[in-house]
């Protein structure tokens, strides 16, 4: 059995970034860049009207005083105009502010007698309205770095400086396997000895949240040849296998087994934590696999603490779990020698270490929004006390 810090190490030491993958800008939303992204032009690409109005030169106003009036420029007009000394041009947002010009007064700020144009906004300055060339980027500035999430505004922001395409590091392909003889789907009638099958749910969901989709859920039973196919299977289509249950010393768990038997590559098995000891971590060339133990709890426990840090360096983007260190409301006990991770509520000042904390229940789970550390050596903490928490994607 090794440390939880232990276990963690070995999970960075295994794994690396995923090969990146252009892909349809169209398509990126919420992928991760593997590019620093340098503008091709400016943007905007001339200088360019914010307001419905008149563009004039400044300077010929203050000169001259009321403007004659020259033509028109509608957004998206091609030709490009020369505005003669002493005349303004009615102009529209969006529009290109022509050579001769370089300010637009609002509509609104201004009237037209006799064919001129009377300004009437006193604070009216140079440039005033106009948004200059390059002023959104500049060509050859960084647009967005390397390692930047795709956010809607990101890829409206790509498309804006005229990328059709990204280098993104791809999605884990992840696949589930959840084994046990005694699963039943929900909504099935459920018979003497059988359980709800939850953790592919709550595995997905998990993904769902950081923007993976979940390649394929197999659920095998408890049959060493059975599940060594199913392995096998997965691990030639994807970059990483989750399986539930199995993992413990029964009769009927084969997950360590069947990895063995398909070529996995043991990291580790067991670590000195609660809830989730028997996790078994390995690796088939590039390919990860996590048997987290079957218990719901200790499913998600272990997929926020160890498979969020490796999925953290295959998308080279940060997915772990923010850590911060509040106070404890309420007292814990627990041996030493062992990690405990607490499903725990906290609410921005303090932290209270619910109630349920056995890795076969949810029901606690289901209300945290944060795991508590406490440390192995620990073995008490009193209400008031400082503990490290790490607050759950949700
Ligand atoms: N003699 C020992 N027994 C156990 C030990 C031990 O050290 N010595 N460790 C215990 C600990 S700690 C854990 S954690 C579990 C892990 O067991 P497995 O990974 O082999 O999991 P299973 O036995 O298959 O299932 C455990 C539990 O979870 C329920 N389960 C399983 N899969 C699902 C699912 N997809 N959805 C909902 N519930 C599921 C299953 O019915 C069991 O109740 O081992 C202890 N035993
Ligand atoms: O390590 Mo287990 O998850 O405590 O029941």
């Amino acid at each position: 059995m090794i440390s939880v810090s232990a276990a963690l190490q070995l999970i960075r030491e295994h794994c690396s970034p995923l090969q990146p993958q252009k892909i349809a800008l169209k398509d990126a939303a919420g992928k991760v860049l593997a590019d620093d992204i340098i503008a091709p032009i400016d943007i905007p690409a001339y200088p360019q009207s914010s307001m419905d109005g008149y563009a004039f030169s400044f300077a010929g106003w203050k000169a001259v005083g009321d403007l004659g009036l020259f033509g028109e420029i509608a957004a998206g007009r091609g030709d490009k105009m020369e505005l003669p000394a002493g005349k303004a041009v009615r102009i529209f947002t969006g529009a290109p502010v022509p050579p001769g010009a370089d300010t637009v007064v609002m509509q609104e700020k201004c009237r037209i007698s006799d064919d001129e144009l009377l300004i009437e906004d006193p604070a009216l300055q140079t440039g005033d309205n106009v948004r200059p060339t390059g002023s959104e980027i500049s060509a050859g500035a960084l647009a967005l770095e390397k390692g930047s999430l795709l956010t809607p505004a990101a890829i409206g922001f790509l498309a804006g400086i005229g990328l059709t395409d990204v280098n993104i590091y791809p999605s884990p392909e992840i696949t589930i396997i959840v084994t046990g003889n005694e699963l039943q789907a929900p909504g099935e009638p459920l018979s003497y000895g059988q359980v709800y099958e939850s953790n592919s749910l709550s595995l997905t969901a998990a993904l769902a949240s950081l923007n993976i989709p979940v390649k394929m859920v197999y659920r095998v039973e408890d049959r060493l040849e059975a599940l060594v196919k199913i392995l096998e299977h997965a691990l030639e289509n994807s970059d990483m296998v989750l399986l539930t249950g199995g993992i413990s010393v029964g009769d009927y768990d084969f997950t360590l087994k069947a990895a063995l038997q398909c070529g996995v590559e043991q990291v580790f098995h067991k670590i000195r934590q609660k809830p989730g000891k028997p996790i078994l971590f390995g690796k088939k060339g590039q390919q990860l696999v996590f048997g987290l133990p079957g218990n719901p709890a200790s499913v998600l426990t272990c997929f926020y603490e160890y498979v969020l840090e490796a999925i953290s360096i295959l998308q080279s983007r940060q997915v772990k779990m923010e850590k911060r260190e509040t106070s404890l409301v309420n007292g814990v006990k627990k041996p030493a020698g062992i990690t405990h991770f607490l499903k725990g509520l906290y609410d921005g000042v303090s932290v209270l270490s619910l109630d349920a904390q056995e890795s076969y229940k949810l029901n606690s789970f289901a209300k945290a929004n944060c795991l508590i550390k406490i440390p192995e050596d620990i073995t008490l903490c009193q209400p008031g006390e400082l503990v490290e928490i790490h607050l759950l994607p949700i």
